[in-house]
């Protein structure tokens, strides 16, 4: 099943939240959704699901729009606010009450309490869950209809180290059997665990769209430790190569090849303890990319030190 968002403009009074965004999520992927607070991306996953009326433009799922839909549930499994759960029901109750609109037997809530680790507390009430255990409640909820697409806000938030685990393998389980995974999440290092491919949006605009490969891909500077490295900086020296001194005994070096340095390090004797090419993190492509599109930042870095 495939995402489209064509064009999809939302405005909320004079606040223009998303802004002529048009992005296509693929199947058999895990698609990560980021952008700084405000961004609009709460609005275009309300908006994909039929929660929120774009104020122009519009969002299908597999050529449909989602109020169309005859059983969403067996179509698109949705975790948009993990609080959203009746506090004084029971969670085994909660997911009864869903399960009911779509006639889905029981066994499968069962089923999908066993995979969210939920089966021990099915009767406790949902009113005394922590944000974690929300968090799998809502993503049980979300499985109920064993959809072909995962619509998910925020599933990361709140789960602790084997939750977290847990959510990683689940949806690239999910995506590895050719099924449709959309999810926004604002921990880049473990949305770069999950996510193959990126969408980023800054102040209501896509401003970027492309495999997580490529906004990571390598940079073309080396970094090279060893004690000697005021030695090292002075061989390699020449027209076109620029050299740091990152830390006492790391040296970077941008415009040669790898190997051209350990073979220079190697002929001329200086010991090395390591040497490789220096990689852009997702956290750095995003500081890049959102450089100007974040609305809700201290006012200086003196500022920031006091937050
Ligand atoms: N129901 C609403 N009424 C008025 N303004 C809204 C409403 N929902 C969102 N907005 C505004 O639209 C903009 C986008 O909000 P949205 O919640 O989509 O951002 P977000 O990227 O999900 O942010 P966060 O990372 O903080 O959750 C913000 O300026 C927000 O204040």
């Amino acid at each position: 099943m495939t995402v489209s968002v064509r064009n999809l403009t939302k405005r909320y009074g004079r606040t223009l939240a998303v802004n002529d965004v048009s992005f296509d999520v693929a199947p058999g992927k895990v698609t990560g959704f980021l952008g700084p607070n405000g961004a609009g991306k709460s609005t275009t996953l309300r908006s994909i699901v039929g929660l929120d009326f774009p104020t122009t433009g519009e969002a299908r799922i597999d050529g449909s729009k989602y109020i169309e839909l005859k059983a969403p549930l067996h179509e698109v499994g949705t975790l948009l606010d993990a609080k959203a759960a009746h506090r004084s029901r029971r969670a085994v109750d909660h997911l009864r009450w869903i399960a009911a609109t779509h006639g889905i037997r029981r066994s499968r809530i069962d089923e999908v309490m066993d995979i969210a680790g939920l089966t021990s507390v099915a009767k406790k009430k949902v009113g005394g869950f922590s944000l974690g255990m929300g968090q799998r409640l809502g993503i049980a909820a979300a499985l109920l209809g064993d959809p072909g697409t995962l619509i998910l806000d925020e599933p990361v938030n709140g789960l602790d180290p084997d939750g977290v685990t847990w959510i990683r393998e689940l949806l690239r389980g999910f995506a590895a059997e050719g099924r449709t995974v959309f999810l926004s999440s604002h921990l880049l290092g473990e949305l770069s665990l999950i996510a193959e491919h990126i969408v980023v949006i800054g102040q209501g605009k896509i401003i970027a769209d492309a495999p997580l490969d490529q906004l990571v891909q390598t940079s073309s500077v080396v970094r090279v430790r060893t004690p000697d490295v005021a030695r090292l900086a002075a061989l390699v020296a020449g027209p076109g190569i620029m050299t740091t001194t990152a830390a006492p005994d790391h040296l970077e070096i941008e415009g040669l090849p790898v190997e051209q340095i350990a073979q220079i390090a190697a002929r001329e004797q200086v010991v090395v303890y390591g040497i490789g090419q220096v990689t852009r993190t997702l956290e750095d492509a995003y500081n890049d990319l959102t450089r100007g599109a974040v609305q809700y930042a201290p006012q200086d870095a003196e500022s920031a030190n006091h937050v």
